[in-house]
Parts: C-alpha cells; sequence; structure tokens
C-alpha cells in the first residue's frame, strides 16, 4: 500500500475551508461567519469514495502568497512544502466562494500557477443560488484549467465527488491532467484581477434579481448612527438575559448541588473524606459550576452573533471607535472573542499584518471580560447588589454586569491609547474586511457548539478549578484547629492569607478575599470556588451548600468591599494559560511579564479607587 497521502484545502478567508474539513474528516473546527477564524494549520483522516485514507490539512485563509500576517504565513509555508517537518501536500483542494467568485479567482489564480494537482471546490451555491446567480461550473473548470466541483460544505452536498476528483487527479486520471494553464503564469496582480473578473463572467450563467435584503440590512446596520445603537441595545440585551433567562436554570443546579452535598452528608461517616466531598468539592467547585446556565446564554448569543455575519459588521462599526485609540478594526474580532476566553482571542490575532497592532491587541486581549469572570461577578452581583428593576424594567444586577463589561471595554481602550503613545508606538494601519453574508444560523450547528462551550466549561470544573481548590482546601484543613480557635486562623492557608491580606487592605479586601486570589492564579473562577471552600471550612455547621458564597459574602462583606473585588476583576490578569498563550504568541517572556506587571498595578489602583470612592460616598 502506497503511503498516506496528502491533501491541503487552501483559500480566500471565509470560503467554507474548515465547514469542508469538519464534514470530510468529521472534525470539530471552529467555523464562523467572518474572515480569519482558522489561524493555524489542523490534520484531520478522510476516506476517499474508493476507501483510500488520505490526510486532509485545513489551513488558515490567505488573500496571497505573499504573506502579510503570521496566519497567513503558514498557509504559505505549508503549500511550499516549507512547514517544518512537512513535504508539500500532494493534491491542493482549492476553497472558492461561488457567490464571491470574482474575488476568490484572484488568489485561485496563483494556486494554480504553482502547477500542482488542484481539485476546485465550488462552495456555498447555494448561497450564490439565493443570490439569484446560476454558474457554470465547466466554463470555470475550462478557464482555469482544473476539475471544479461544485459543494455546499454545510449540507455536505458534492463531497463524494470531490472525493472522486481528488483520486481522479491524484492518479492523473482527470481529463486535464497533463494540460498546463501558461496563461495563468506570470501574472502580475492587476492582471490577475482583470483575468479574475473576465472568468467570473464567464461562469455566471444567469442573474436574476439579486436579494435585496442584505443591502437594505446593511443599511440600517452599518448606519453611523443606528448601527452602534443596535450594537449596543443587543449587546445591552445579552447582559440582561444572562442573568434574567438563568436564574431558574441556576436555581434549579444550585437546588441540586444542595441536595448532593446533604445526602453526602447524611450518608458518608464524618471525617476526612467526607470534609474533602462537602467543603472542597460541592462548596467549592459546585459553587462555580452552579454558573453553567449563565455561560450558555453568553456563549449562545457570541455564536449566533459569530454565525449570521454580524460579527463582521460590528467589527466594522467599531472600526472608527477603534481609530481613535490607535488600533483598528481587525483588533476587533480578537478583542470580542476575547469575551468568551483570552487565549482563543489573543491566537486570532495572528490574522493582523501590522506587529505592533497585533501586539497591541495581545496586551489588551485580558481586559475583555472572558467567561471566567461570569462566575466571579454574578456571585458577587447576587450577594450585594438587591434582585431589583430600575428604569422601568431593566434588572439591576444585569445593569451591574453590563457596566462591568463596559469597564473591561474601556480599560482596554485607555490601555491601548497609552501603549500606541508608548511602549508600541506606530500609526494605526488601515482596515480592510470583506463583510460575509448574512446566514441563518443553523439549530445544529448551535447546539454542537454550545455544547462544546458547556463541555469545556465543565472539564475546567473538573480539572484545573478542582485541583486548584482542593490543593486550597487541603492548606485549609491543616494543621487541625484547638478547640474554640478558627480552623481557616490556624490552617496554614489562612496563616498565609493574614501575611497576604496585609497587602490587599489598603484596597478594602478582607483575609478571605486575599486568601482566595493566591490559587485564582490558576483561573478566575477558583475565586469563587475558593471562597466557597474557605467559608465552608470556617461554617461551623456541617450542612453547606452551594449558595452559602453569596449569604456569606451579602453576610460578611462591605458594599464597598463587594465593588472593589469586583473592579479588581475587570483587570487582574488570573490566568496562567492566557499568560502562557502571550509568551508563545511574542515568542518571549518579555510581554507576558510585561502584561502582568500593568494589569495587576490597574487592578491595585482601580479596586483601591473603587474602595475610597464607595467609602467616601458612604455605601
Ligand atoms: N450556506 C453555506 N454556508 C457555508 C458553506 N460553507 C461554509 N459555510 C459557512 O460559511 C462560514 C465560513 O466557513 P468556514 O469554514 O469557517 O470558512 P473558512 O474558509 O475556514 O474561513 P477561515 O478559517 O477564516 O479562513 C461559516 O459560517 C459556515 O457555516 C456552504 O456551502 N453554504
Ligand atoms: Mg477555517
Amino acid at each position: 500500500m502506497n503511503p498516506m497521502f496528502r491533501a491541503a484545502l487552501v483559500g480566500n478567508p471565509n470560503a467554507g475551508k474548515s465547514a469542508l474539513f469538519n464534514k470530510l474528516t468529521g472534525a470539530r473546527q471552529k467555523i464562523a461567519n467572518y474572515p480569519g477564524v482558522t489561524v493555524e494549520r489542523k490534520a484531520g483522516r478522510m476516506t476517499l469514495p474508493n476507501g483510500e485514507p488520505v490526510e486532509l490539512i485545513d489551513l488558515p485563509g490567505a488573500y496571497s502568497f505573499d504573506a502579510a500576517s503570521p496566519d497567513e504565513e503558514v498557509t504559505r509555508a505549508v503549500v511550499h512544502g516549507e512547514f517544518a517537518g512537512e513535504a508539500t501536500p500532494d493534491v491542493i483542494i482549492l476553497v472558492l466562494d461561488a457567490a464571491n467568485l470574482e474575488q476568490h479567482l484572484t488568489f485561485a489564480q496563483e494556486v494554480i500557477a504553482l502547477g500542482r494537482p488542484t481539485v476546485v471546490a465550488l462552495n456555498m451555491i447555494d448561497l450564490a443560488a439565493r443570490d439569484g446567480l446560476t454558474l457554470d461550473p465547466d466554463a470555470l473548470s475550462e478557464a482555469l484549467g482544473v476539475p471544479v466541483v461544485p459543494t455546499v460544505a454545510v449540507r455536505s452536498r458534492g463531497l463524494d465527488e470531490l472525493g472522486e476528483a481528488v483520486t481522479a487527479v491524484r492518479s492523473g486520471r482527470a481529463p486535464e491532467e497533463g494540460r498546463t494553464t501558461p496563461h495563468l503564469f506570470h501574472l502580475s496582480l492587476p492582471e490577475r484581477r482583470l483575468a479574475a473578473k473576465h472568468m467570473a463572467r464567464g461562469a455566471i450563467l444567469s442573474r436574476s434579481k439579486r436579494a435585496v435584503v442584505e443591502s437594505s440590512l446593511d443599511k440600517v446596520l452599518l448606519n453611523p448612527w443606528a448601527g452602534p445603537i443596535i450594537l449596543f441595545a443587543f449587546l445591552f440585551i445579552v447582559f440582561q438575559a444572562v442573568f434574567a433567562w438563568a436564574t431558574p436554570f441556576a436555581d434549579a443546579l444550585e437546588a441540586g448541588v444542595g441536595a448532593v452535598s446533604a445526602a453526602v452528608t447524611g450518608n458518608v461517616p464524618e471525617g476526612f473524606f467526607r470534609d474533602f466531598l462537602t467543603e472542597g468539592l460541592f462548596a467549592g467547585v459546585g459553587a462555580v459550576v452552579v454558573f453553567l446556565p449563565q455561560i450558555v446564554i453568553l456563549f449562545a448569543f457570541i455564536l449566533a452573533m459569530e454565525m449570521s455575519g454580524y460579527m463582521a459588521r460590528a467589527a466594522f462599526i467599531m472600526d472608527r471607535m477603534m481609530a481613535s485609540v490607535g488600533l483598528s478594526g481587525r483588533s476587533f474580532i480578537p478583542l470580542l472573542s476575547s469575551f468568551a476566553c483570552a487565549i482563543p482571542g489573543i491566537m486570532a490575532t495572528r490574522s493582523i499584518a501590522d506587529t505592533k497592532d497585533r501586539l497591541t491587541t495581545i496586551l489588551i486581549a485580558p481586559l475583555m471580560t472572558c467567561s471566567a469572570r461570569l462566575p466571579v461577578y454574578a456571585v458577587v452581583i447576587a450577594a450585594v447588589i438587591p434582585n431589583t428593576t430600575v428604569g422601568g424594567g431593566v434588572g439591576l444586577q444585569g445593569l451591574v454586569l453590563f457596566a462591568l463589561y463596559i469597564a473591561g471595554i474601556l480599560g482596554a481602550m485607555a490601555a491601548a491609547l497609552v501603549l500606541r503613545r508608548t511602549v508600541t508606538k506606530g500609526a494605526a494601519s488601515g482596515f480592510i474586511m470583506e463583510m460575509p453574508r448574512y446566514q441563518m444560523p443553523l439549530l445544529k450547528d448551535m447546539a454542537i457548539g454550545l455544547w462544546q462551550r458547556a463541555w469545556v466549561f465543565l472539564r475546567r470544573a473538573g480539572t484545573i478549578i478542582f485541583a486548584a481548590t482542593i490543593a486550597l482546601w487541603l492548606l485549609l484543613t491543616f494543621p487541625k484547629a484547638d478547640p474554640g480557635e478558627s480552623q481557616v486562623d490556624a490552617s496554614i492557608a489562612g496563616q498565609i492569607g493574614n501575611g497576604m491580606a496585609v497587602l490587599v487592605e489598603p484596597i478594602g479586601f478582607n483575609r478571605d478575599i486575599a486568601l482566595s486570589l493566591i490559587p485564582a492564579m490558576a483561573a478566575r473562577e477558583v475565586a469563587v470556588s475558593s471562597l466557597g471552600t474557605i467559608y465552608a471550612v470556617e461554617a461551623e455547621d456541617e450542612d453547606v451548600v452551594a449558595d452559602a458564597v453569596t449569604d456569606r459574602i451579602a453576610a460578611t462583606w462591605t458594599l464597598p468591599t463587594a465593588l472593589a473585588f469586583l473592579a479588581w476583576f475587570v483587570f487582574a490578569p488570573q490566568c496562567l494559560s492566557t499568560i502562557a498563550v502571550a509568551k508563545r504568541e511574542t515568542n518571549g517572556w518579555k510581554w507576558p511579564v510585561f502584561m502582568l506587571v500593568y494589569l495587576f498595578g490597574a487592578a491595585y489602583v482601580f479596586a483601591g479607587l473603587t474602595y475610597w470612592l464607595a467609602v467616601w460616598l458612604g455605601l
């Protein structure tokens, strides 16, 4: 048997390469309706219709082989066989967006000019049809000199035909084999653009009246006045929903955790193991897990934005505001992704060509409110902000949450402004990004996406959050307190906490907060699980339930302290994985260390300011 041969998916951004990759290999690569989603090379295995296995490689989208950004460079290197430890792919699957042919044909010519076995997947023909285009794949095949297979990646249409075409070019049975397309070689970019125009015209059989919905939608959503208002209103609704819709589910989960904890208390004999379960597992990790509904709702909105095509519009709307702080709309998508998590956000900066733009974006990405902060914010808000409505039906808790997100954004803007004038000095680069077409999010994709995010959250709870919480619990459990003495004060952790407290007293933090901040370096949610565990260890009675954290915060923290704690988490870079990714993406320790220092500095200053302002206001 031959060694497994390799095929690579190449094409412009947002052509549907990853969607094809997922369908062909069964993988679950991220796909979303904006350019620049894939930033790394990913390999998977597909089986051709004749049963032969193929290693399929998904690549970042590119506009040309003159790589401008780090993600395009990956594509260039893989295709040219310069990627470390990899030979050139045997077959290139060139993915084109049928509804954007002219644009995609420019890079297509560059790919075909490599003269390698190539098959074109004429993807998104469903969208072309929606736009009123009827295409002629044969004419396109004739013009390009390679086989052209119409596909609809998201509906698995044309995949077998694509596989057969791959087999054919591979084994040299394709009619095009041996035929060169000399007219495609040695063209300059303007010549390629012109040729693309002609080819696109030749491939379009008929063009009925183009759907007008899209352009009229854009007239409203991209309007300089209405656009930002709609975006802002949309985000406002998101954060109201995170609180309002999640409540019944969160309450049910909380009750569930409480019931299980109570059952354990009743059935497991008193001792070390029972304490581990009730204080560490249920009161600690359980306190984080109950925020699953909030996380799922937040992600539902983010996914809908990504799938519908509104994400790229939001970037466009924000471009002007970003420019005023020295960034471009290009940074917006990495920053918006950071609302989920700064790690993919920082990775997404690979699509930014300008190195200083990119570095600035990496440095401010942790200021976007990632989903790990949600449990921290939610627990404190639930404890100290009354669950009432203001101004005729606006939930106060949701409003405070929204304000915290805005604080993060403003913090990031301010940081960008300062950085762009100091350490990452330079002019803002221009912003060009094509608008993807609007698409109705597919329910099934939505469900899969949500399940993946929920699973990531639960896995975190079961691994890093669990480990950090249990480590703290052990330090809180030993040495045992004498009768009448507080267990927390007597423990190793308590002694460390009391030492730390001196540092954070000026900004209004108590010992319990000081204690929770150390394990929370592993992940922000650990602040919540740690507080849960600290209060459970401290509690006299045995039946500790998950909502004890909220009650204890409400009972023992002053409002200024709670507000200072929230302010701290707007800035604090408490996530080792983010630091590690920043190190990888900037190739060294310099910038991650800088990031740690400036963010901790800002956290301390702003928590302090918040505390003293609140005290002064008499809150
Ligand atoms: N209607 C329709 N949508 C598609 C088709 N193929 C992909 N999509 C959608 O188009 C968007 C882009 O798909 P991706 O697979 O992420 O595109 P990509 O080429 O990998 O993009 P980059 O990673 O940014 O280079 C997603 O929202 C997909 O759901 C198709 O054939 N028809
Ligand atoms: Mg992709």
